[in-house]
């Protein structure tokens, strides 16, 4: 019999529920957030953060713009308590922020909890057992009315000891935790005896916090709960009802999600999602979804970098370079389709409409990050992604043909080196492939001359030690060039393709002149740059025609 056999675990039961209304419900205004980065966070932490990294931490929470910081847990450890210490005592927290911390429902640990806040302007009390099933059975072996008794021992306590704390504002929390595994009459009933103790008003409410302290269904359910919830849960409206979901089943941020549009008004989580086993919810991830969806997060996230950097720093675990929003590879395109289509979407763009570009769901300026990283260059890339490097970083705008061309060979490069290919890289190729002439003919001095409408060209061409004398005629210096070419190899050469602009990043006005010949029968493409649009032109052709005369033939003819 195998070890891995689902038949040992029971589905979770949906909630019975006919009059959902959430589904209907659309997120149009950022909850109150929380950040519980310092408690819940650091208690995962292998080694939980130092003191210089707390602080730092608490200094980026705060510049992003939380208002409500869980800072720890200080009747659980010295260094806790002396965090909340120093923050008070060294005047660290703003006006507009309040801190939190959290402790379990127990006399000794709650004394300490006040002791621990003693001069704070404004906390949150946040004060949690556990409610469910499981707990109830097998970690408390307590019956329902034991765990509420629980509950209400530690709100009484809680209210006794702010009525010692006069000079500071109480805001009081609490936390059925393991909530969703709770049946929800006794989660109501037990909230309700809470708060029948704490007796709320709309003026002075209380937090109610429904942890999915592990996350055990599928986020429909966890909504449906909310719901439930907040529609059986006496005095409503003298209630904050907070979300703190985890992320067992990678569902954090969508049970959040659902949790608000079923009617929760705040959200405890963590930047980057860090947190017990997989992970509080991620609170950036959250956030930037209510920004690309034009509501304001009412969190700073424009230096996203600076987040990640204070993050990995502080806990010592790092970003995947694929986390929503942040990670480093999330705006870079190596498929070609999608370099063409945002190529195409970013050149149209029009500032003044609203952000719609293929692939790139916001605008990475945004978070600090540059159109530089969105196109990068592999074994998967395309002609258009070759191209918006080939322009964005020097200038070149290759017509169409050049970049069908260019592209077998970048192509070629990344299979042979297996690895990206760096814009630098691209532009050597791009030099080797259509600029650069040594060891072949090159043009040397040369001679333009016009008699009745006809033009007369005679050079000097150049290879190593070797000089030629050539001369053709022609409507025109370039034609006239080709005549001379054609007498000098012996080929019929046709111009096909003629394309040139002035290169745009050249401050002394080069410029840029594309060619395709077609050379006895099989075509072959060149480029020249010059302060001279003739010369370029020339160059262009003689490139074309040097890369005949090696044999190196135009890849998609
Ligand atoms: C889901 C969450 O994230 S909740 C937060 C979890 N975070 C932490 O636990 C980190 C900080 N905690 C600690 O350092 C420790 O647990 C302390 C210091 C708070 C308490 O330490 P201890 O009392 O030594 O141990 P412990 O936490 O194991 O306590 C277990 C006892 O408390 C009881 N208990 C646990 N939680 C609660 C609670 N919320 N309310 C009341 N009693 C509780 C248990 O039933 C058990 O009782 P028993 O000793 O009679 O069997
Ligand atoms: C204390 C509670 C809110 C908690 O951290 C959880 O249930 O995960």
């Amino acid at each position: 019999m195998s070890q891995f056999d689902h038949s040992k675990y029971k589905a979770f039961a949906p909630i019975n529920k006919r009059d959902r209304r959430w589904p209907d419900k659309v997120i149009d205004k950022a909850p109150v957030w929380c950040s519980v980065d310092l408690r819940d966070g650091n208690q995962a932490l292998i080694e939980p953060m130092t003191a210089r990294q707390k602080s730092r931490l608490w200094d980026q929470l705060v510049k992003v713009g939380f208002k409500e910081i869980e800072v720890g847990f200080p009747s659980a450890s010295s260094h806790d308590y002396d965090f909340v210490r120093e923050l008070i005592e060294n005047d660290r927290i703003p006006e507009d922020v309040t801190i939190q911390v959290l402790v379990q429902a127990r006399k000794e640990l709650i004394e300490k909890t006040f002791e621990a806040l003693k001069g704070a302007r404004r906390a949150v009390v946040h004060v949690y057992n556990s409610t469910s099933t499981v707990q109830r059975e097998q970690v408390f072996g307590l019956d329902r009315q034991g765990i509420i008794d629980i509950a209400v021992n530690g709100a009484q306590l809680v209210q006794e000891c702010a009525e010692r704390y006069p000079e500071t504002e109480w805001v009081f929390e609490y936390s059925p935790e393991s909530f969703t595994g709770t049946e929800l009459d006794f989660a109501v009933e037990v909230c309700n005896a809470v708060t029948a103790v704490w007796q709320p008003t709309p003026e002075k409410p209380v937090i109610i916090n429904l942890p999915a302290t592990v996350e055990m269904s599928t986020p429909n359910v966890y909504a449906d709960q909310i719901e439930w919830f907040c529609d059986n849960v006496e005095n409503r409206d003298s209630l904050l009802i907070s979300l703190h979901t985890h992320n067992d089943r990678g569902c954090a941020v969508a049970a959040a999600e659902l949790g608000v549009m079923a009617g929760a008004d705040r959200v405890e989580g963590t930047l980057m999602g860090n947190g017990e086993r997989t992970g509080n919810m991620d609170v950036v991830t959250m956030a930037m979804n209510l920004y690309s969806q034009g509501v304001d997060p009412k969190l700073n996230l424009a230096n996203m970098d600076e987040i990640i950097q204070t993050v990995k720093a502080c806990t010592q675990l790092p970003v995947h370079p694929r986390h929503p929003w942040a990670g480093e590879l999330v705006f870079t395109a190596f498929s070609g389709s999608h370099q063409d289509a945002i190529k195409k979407c970013l050149s149209r763009r029009d500032e003044r409409q609203p952000w719609e570009v293929a692939y790139l769901p916001i605008d990475p300026a945004d978070i600090g990050r540059s159109y530089q990283e969105v196109i990068r260059i592999n074994s998967q890339s395309g002609k258009g992604g070759i191209a918006y490097v080939l322009e964005r970083d020097y200038g070149y705008e290759l017509p169409r043909w050049l970049q069908i061309d260019f592209s077998t060979a970048v192509q070629a490069f990344a299979e042979e080196s297996e690895s990206e290919v760096g814009s630098e890289q691209i532009y050597d190729l791009f030099q080797k492939t259509y600029l650069n002439g040594e060891g072949r003919w090159q043009l040397g001095n040369y001679n333009v001359s016009r008699e009745d409408h006809v033009d007369r060209f005679q050079a000097e061409l150049n290879r190593g030690g070797a000089r030629e004398t050539i001369s053709g005629t022609g409507n025109g210096v370039v034609a006239a060039f080709v005549d001379a070419m054609e007498t000098f190899t012996g080929k019929q050469i046709v111009l096909v393709e003629y394309n040139e602009h002035a290169l745009s990043q050249s401050a002394d006005a080069e410029a840029v002149c594309y060619i395709q010949l077609n050379i006895g029968g099989e075509r072959y493409c060149g480029c020249g740059r010059s302060h001279d649009i003739v010369q370029a032109s020339l160059d262009g052709i003689l490139r074309a025609i040097n890369k005949s005369a090696a044999g190196e033939q135009h890849a998609a003819a």
